[in-house]
Parts: structure tokens; C-alpha cells; sequence
């Protein structure tokens, strides 16, 4: 089944076209910066030149046509027409608790989408927005939303319920969500193909370290605990967002610079993280760049993601009981040799012990082992594709008719 999949954040549109019965990818690219005054349109279709422009795209919608018209160039694409086009895959990040599973886009489905605004504001409102185009382009063929929180269905309820008044969880739905569901879950499907490991009896951790970041604990293919939360701001420090702090630094700093709900907001969300830490920037590889001639903030952002990340590691190889492989995946997780090295340094003690060449010479793009061989847990860099789990899944979900996603 040929599927279009769509990734819509706040000022960026990403788009794939997949072929689902081999897995090929046919073109991907992606609008940036919309809304800015000079926005960068990228397409680069398999087998043909990949282009790329820069002009001034207002919004969402006319992003998704910039798409549209590209796709229905066949000199570009090897598609004859935006007609071949059988079944549109939204990346929707925050589907609450009422969805398990990727679903059908019906007027409901909307409804819940925009229900969980307030969860995930940085994500879910251009996710919908993105549908709402992609379905003015594409109307006659299925839309299916396939949602980041729901692999971690699976979380049992001492690790979703926070400590607060459990009211608060009746009423408001307020507990641990979870996301990235569909990198943990194809990396760690990745990990059991590639070493023939028994799902049932295999404990993993996986990193995804991107702009944002979470460790997930898989136990027999499940996830049993994640380090992001209600909402996509909490667990390890980020590009921009904070993870986890103490509550109470958010009392004090009301009353000390009288910051309204939107200064948190945008605080805790878009200046902390590695950006704010640096106070240089959000992106790993210019602090490292930047470490490396001796600026000291840049240096301690780093350290503190890498100290961060391996304290995850360290509590979900308790959650887990011990821990056969350790995956790390996303932009970070994939080409920073040194995050990896120094986030599990000193963890010999915890049967982890990473090859410094193998980790050194690790290539981009390979599924490739940088544990030594006397280390009792495997270390592992696996590419992640999130997008072929959408594109896969939509097909699923677009043949069937039968399907009941509500829990
Ligand atoms: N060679 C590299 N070394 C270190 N960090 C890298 C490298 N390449 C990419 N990154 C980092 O990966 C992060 C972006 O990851 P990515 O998975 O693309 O993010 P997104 O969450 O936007 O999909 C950035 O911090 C970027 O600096
Ligand atoms: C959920 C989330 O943090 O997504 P991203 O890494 O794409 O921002
Ligand atoms: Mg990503």
C-alpha cells in the first residue's frame, strides 16, 4: 500500500511516501520555519535530484500544498499522481488515555486530538492542524492517527500514577503517558530481529535522544516504564525543555519575577534544556563543538544529559531486574559517540562495558553492537524509523474494517 506519512510539528511539516509491501521509501522532505520569513522547502525523492528552496510559506496548509504539488510532479517522484496515494499516516504525539492503539480519523477521533491540547501544547494542535490539511488535499482515502503514548499502554499503575491526590488521576487523567512509542517500539523490534532474541524473556532499555528525549524499560516486548510523563516536558533534559525539576522551583519563581502561566510556560518548555543550561544552544553537536575549545556552560550541558540519561538507565536496569541490551537511537542516540561513551562510563559494576572503538567507529544509518565482549549486557546503536511504524500501521488499520481502537 502506497501511504503518505505526515509528521506536522509547530513550525515544520516532515513527510514521507512509503511503499508498505517492501518498505521502500519513494520521497521524503519537509517544509521548515513556516510562518518565518524565509521558509525551507526540502524534497528528496529515491533515485531522483533532491531539492531545495527557500520562500516564505505562511502556514500548515499551504506547507501541505507545496507538498501535494511536488508529489504530483512524476518527474520527480515515480508516481503518476497524488492518486496512487491510498492512505494518509499522521504521527498524532498525544492520545491520552483513550487510545491503545493507531485509529481511523473520524470527527470523534479530532474531537479527542483537540481534547488533549492542553497535554501536549507544543505537539498536538499542529499534529491536527496537519490532518486537517492533509484531509482537504486527500479527502476520498483513509486518514489513520498513529499516537506516540501508545506503546506505553502497557505501563502498570505504579509506574504511571504520580504521588498527588488520586482524585486528581480519576478526574483529570493526570499520570504518566509516555512518548516516542513508536522509536521505542521499532528499535526495540529492530534489537529482537537482528540478534533472534526471545521476546518473552528479553529486558531492554531504549534511548531516544533527539531535540526531545526519553528512556523506555521493555520487558517482554512491553513497556513497563518510560521517562517522559503527562506530558512530553518531563524526564531527562532536552534540547529546550527542562525535564524534570523540583515542583516547588515554579512557586518561587512566581513570586520572585511574577512570571504568568505562559512565562513558565515557555521557560520550562523552549529556553531550558541543553539551550538553557549552554546558553548557547539546543543542538548537541555545536556544544560539543564548542566543549571541545574549552567553553565550560557548554560542557556542563552535556554532562548533565549524560548524567541524567545514565541515572535512567541506571533505575530501569532495577525496574527490569537486570538488562540484556541497552539501544540507543534518534540524532544523538545515533551519531554522538561521545554522549554514548560518557553517559555509560563507570558502569562496569552494572555488567555494562562499552568498546571505545567500536562505539568511535560506529557508522551512521547501521544497526551496529559497541559493546565490548566481556560486557554482560549488549550496547547497541540502532537507526530508529519512526515512520515506517506509522506507514505500516496505517496500512494495517486502512485494510481493515473491522477495527475497534477504543479501549
Ligand atoms: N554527529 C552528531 N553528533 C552529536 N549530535 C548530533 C549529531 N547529529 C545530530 N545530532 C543531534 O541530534 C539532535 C536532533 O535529533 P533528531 O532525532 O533529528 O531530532 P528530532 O527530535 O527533531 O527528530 C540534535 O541535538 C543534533 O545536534
Ligand atoms: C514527544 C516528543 O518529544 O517529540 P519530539 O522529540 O519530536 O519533540
Ligand atoms: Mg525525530
Amino acid at each position: 500500500m502506497l501511504v503518505l506519512v505526515i509528521n506536522c510539528g509547530s513550525s515544520s511539516v516532515k513527510y514521507n511516501l512509503i511503499e508498505t509491501s517492501d518498505q521502500k521509501e519513494i520521497c521524503s522532505g519537509m517544509v521548515e520555519r513556516i510562518g518565518a520569513v524565509t521558509s525551507i522547502v526540502k524534497h528528496e525523492p529515491a533515485g531522483f535530484k533532491p531539492h531545495k528552496d527557500t520562500r516564505k510559506i505562511d502556514d500548515h496548509v499551504q506547507a501541505l500544498k507545496e507538498i501535494m504539488n511536488f508529489l504530483m510532479d512524476s518527474d520527480n517522484t515515480a508516481i503518476s499522481s497524488t492518486d496512487d496515494i491510498e492512505a494518509v499516516g499522521h504521527r498524532v504525539v498525544h492520545g491520552g488515555e483513550m487510545f491503545k492503539d493507531s485509529v481511523l480519523i473520524d470527527e470523534d477521533v479530532k474531537d479527542a486530538i483537540r481534547q488533549a491540547f492542553d497535554l501536549a501544547p507544543l505537539h498536538n494542535p499542529p499534529n491536527l492542524k496537519g490532518i486537517e490539511a492533509a484531509m482537504k488535499y486527500l479527502p476520498d482515502i483513509p486518514h489513520v492517527a498513529v499516537f506516540d503514548t501508545a506503546f506505553h499502554h502497557s505501563l502498570p499503575p505504579e509506574a504511571y500514577l504520580y504521588g498527588i491526590p488520586n482524585r486528581l488521576y480519576r478526574r483529570y487523567k493526570i499520570r504518566k503517558y509516555g512518548f516516542h512509542g513508536t522509536s521505542h517500539y521499532y528499535v526495540s523490534r529492530q534489537y529482537y530481529k537482528l540478534t533472534d532474541k526471545p521476546v518473552e524473556e528479553t529486558r531492554v532499555i531504549t534511548c531516544h535522544l533527539g531535540n526531545g528525549a526519553s528512556v523506555t524499560a521493555i520487558e517482554g516486548g512491553k513497556s513497563i516504564d518510560t521517562s517522559m510523563g503527562f506530558t512530553p516536558l518531563s524526564g531527562m533534559v532536552m534540547g529546550t525543555r527542562s525535564g524534570d525539576i523540583d515542583p516547588s522551583i515554579l512557586f518561587y519563581l512566581v513570586e520572585k519575577e511574577e512570571l504568568s502561566l505562559n512565562n513558565l510556560h515557555a521557560l520550562l518548555n523552549k529556553h531550558s534544556g541543553l539551550l538553557g543550561l549552554s546558553g548557547y544552544a539546543a543542538d548537541m553537536r555545536e556544544l560539543i563543538a564548542e566543549a571541545k575549545k574549552g567553553d565550560r556552560r557548554c560542557q556542563q550541558a552535556i554532562d548533565v544529559f549524560c548524567y541524567d540519561l545514565k541515572k535512567y538507565i541506571g533505575s530501569y536496569i532495577a525496574s527490569l531486574n537486570g538488562c540484556d541490551a541497552i539501544i540507543f537511537t534518534a540524532g544523538i542516540g545515533e551519531n554522538s559517540a561521545l554522549v554514548r561513551q560518557q553517559s555509560l562510563e563507570n558502569m562496569e559494576s552494572l555488567g555494562i562495558e562499552v568498546d571505545p572503538e567500536k562505539n568511535e567507529n560506529a557508522e551512521a544509518g547501521k544497526n551496529q553492537k559497541i559493546s565490548s565482549e566481556s560486557s554482560k549486557t549488549e550496547v547497541w546503536v540502532i537507526p530508529t524509523n519512526e515512520e515506517l511504524v506509522i506507514a505500516i500501521d496505517t496500512a494495517k488499520i486502512a485494510q481493515a474494517s473491522d477495527q475497534s481502537p477504543w479501549v
